[in-house]
């Protein structure tokens, strides 16, 4: 299976890229793994919304020109459906079974998602409630992956 994060911006400390580094690593056991970053957009402290749907439209664009029509579009959303790690697993197990060799994990930049993206989601992703930085949702992201992959082979990482 293939498997593509787009992120919206750089991950700029060295113990992120440490931890994504070792994650792209571990799964290189499981999936073709292949991190996009598209450039974020500066963001203004006191933006009005139609600045905001501005920035949202322009990284949406860049977002798109990475996404393949016969992939499975995960988009990662705060207000998404939330999932045990068992259930995640479950899920990029069944897409598999069912013939999708190809999922795409889209991660927002600080403003979030444009529109133009959430559209092509199959599906919405959260990790809580709570609002993780997007350099670190990066990491939890593979590390949950690569936790997915680990159930579906019955390993005992997961413990
Ligand atoms: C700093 S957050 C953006 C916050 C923005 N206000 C929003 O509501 O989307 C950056 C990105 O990280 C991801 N993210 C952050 N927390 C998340 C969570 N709890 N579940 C799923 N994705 C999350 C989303 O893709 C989000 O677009």
């Amino acid at each position: 299976m293939k498997i593509t994060v787009i992120a919206v911006g750089k991950v700029k400390e060295t113990y992120l890229n440490d931890a994504i580094r070792e994650y792209q690593k571990r799964l290189g056991a499981y999936c073709r793994l292949e991190i996009v970053e598209v450039a974020d957009e500066k963001t203004l402290e006191h933006a009005s919304e139609a600045q905001e749907r501005m920035i949202l439209s322009r990284e949406a664009k860049r977002i798109l020109k990475h996404i393949k029509e016969d992939a499975c579009i995960i988009t990662l959303e705060i207000g998404g459906k939330q999932l045990s790690s068992e259930e995640l697993a479950a899920k990029i197990e069944g897409l598999g079974v069912q013939g999708t060799g190809h999922l795409i994990f889209i991660i927002g930049g600080s403003v979030g998602l444009g529109k133009e993206v959430l559209d092509k989601s199959d599906f919405a992703l959260s990790f809580s409630r709570m609002t993780f930085p997007h350099q670190l949702m990066r990491v939890i992201l593979l590390e949950q992956i690569y936790r997915s992959f680990r159930i579906i082979q019955g390993a005992p990482y997961h413990k």
